[in-house]
């Protein structure tokens, strides 16, 4: 298969774990005789820097010709508070690409049960996916925002389409899982809210096989330490998904473990881990590289159809971490903590041992 794929590492941490990103296509294309032709655009920060702009227009040109795209991270002390910031390349590029629907799946490598912050017992079998709304709402609004010495205004608007499109979307997602959808919002005050409601109520009619529930997001955030395992399909509004996912992250033990796909009607599809570029950390080779892993295995997967590559690739991010060669944030202890490239090395002896089997296997039977 041949593919081209543009990757925007962005700024911070989004450099290091693409190497990572970049690694593990590396060893898929050779284990499985696939072409991908990777181009390397410029995003954020990095981006202002050379261009002035945070979202160039040959970075946007190389994503819409691309078959997939895969995202680290922007931002960073540097450009904050800038006349131009490098989230608004970020918004811009989910804007143009109109990816209105964020997939951001929670599970729990078995092997990282203990580390969760919450108790094992509610760990064990958490397996859903928060389907985020990411090209309206808050973040979105027009005009974006207004500002005098002692006001700020930002305004949150929905148009009914905007709704339907993402909770039909939640919809056929909950139906190929365990059929039950959680739709989060605030009904209890927002407008938007009450119109996202009747919208979800209107879309069931087509999903009558779907048990739905309506939750108000406060109970919901509470709800997600409390119970995990009783969700599936989580839809909700860009900037509750935005927050609602960090919280999630934790469930699995740490931020840096959350891949997510942002996908358009018929366009290509974008990939990135939910954590940000973490200006703490940027420059340490120390960050966990594998929500980023797990995202190019959804790539693969979602965009490619590639589905065997996808699992080797989710098979040898699991076996990494059993053998405990993981980043300080899922470590046992900071002595015990492994850097990125330790990581990345022993993703890519992990995925190439998996080929050695495969081989042996096959000789063999
Ligand atoms: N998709 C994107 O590009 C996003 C960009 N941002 C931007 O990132 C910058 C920093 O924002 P923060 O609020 O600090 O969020 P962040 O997600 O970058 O970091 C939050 C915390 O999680 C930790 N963390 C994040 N990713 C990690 C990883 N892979 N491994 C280990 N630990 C990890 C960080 O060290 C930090 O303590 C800001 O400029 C923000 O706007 C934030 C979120 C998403
Ligand atoms: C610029 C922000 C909206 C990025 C973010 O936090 C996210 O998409 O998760
Ligand atoms: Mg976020």
């Amino acid at each position: 298969m041949e593919k081209m794929i543009t990757v925007l590492p962005g700024d911070g941490i989004g450099k290091e774990v693409m190497e990572a990103a970049r690694a593990v296509l590396h060893v898929i294309e050779k284990r499985f005789d696939h072409v991908f032709t990777i181009i390397e655009k410029e995003i954020g920060g990095a981006a202002i820097d050379r261009t002035g702009e945070p979202l160039p227009a040959d970075t946007l040109a190389s994503c819409q010709q691309s078959d997939a795209i895969l995202l680290g991270a922007v931002g960073g002390p540097k450009w904050e508070g800038g006349a131009v910031t490098p989230e608004q390349g970020l918004l811009a590029i989910r804007h143009a690409l109109k990816v209105y629907a964020n997939v951001r799946p929670v599970s729990v490598f078995k092997d990282l049960t203990a580390l969760s912050p919450l108790k094992e017992a509610h760990v064990t079998g958490v397996d859903f996916i928060i389907v985020r709304e990411l090209t309206g709402g808050l973040y979105f609004a027009k005009p974006k925002e207004r500002r005098s010495e002692d006001e700020a205004v930002d305004t949150l608007a929905y148009h009914r389409q905007e709704i339907t499109r993402i909770v039909t979307k939640a919809f056929q997602l909950a139906r190929k899982r365990k059929k039950k959808l959680t739709s989060v919002d605030k009904a209890n005050v927002l407008e938007t809210s009450k119109l996202w409601r009747e919208e979800v109520r209107a879309v069931h009619a087509a999903f009558p096989d779907v048990t739905v529930e309506h939750m108000l997001v406060d109970n919901a955030a509470m709800q997600l330490i409390r119970k995990p395992s009783q969700f599936d399909v989580i839809v909700t509004e860009n900037m509750f998904g935005d927050i609602l996912s960090d919280e999630a992250s934790m469930i699995t033990g740490s931020l840096g473990m959350l891949p997510s796909a942002s996908l358009s009607e018929n366009g290509p599809a974008l990939y990135e881990p939910v954590h940000g570029s973490a200006p703490d950390l940027a420059g340490s080779n120390s960050a966990n590289p594998f929500g980023m892993v797990l995202s190019v295995a959804m790539m693969l997967r979602h965009s490619f159809q590639l589905e065997e590559e996808a699992a080797a690739i989710e098979l040898a991010v699991q076996e990494v971490v059993r053998t405990h060669v993981v980043t300080s944030d899922i470590a046992a202890s900071e002595q015990q903590a492994a850097t990125t490239s330790d990581v990345i090395e022993a993703l890519v002896s992990c995925l190439e041992i998996e080929a050695a089997t495969a081989t042996i296997h096959e000789v063999y039977q």
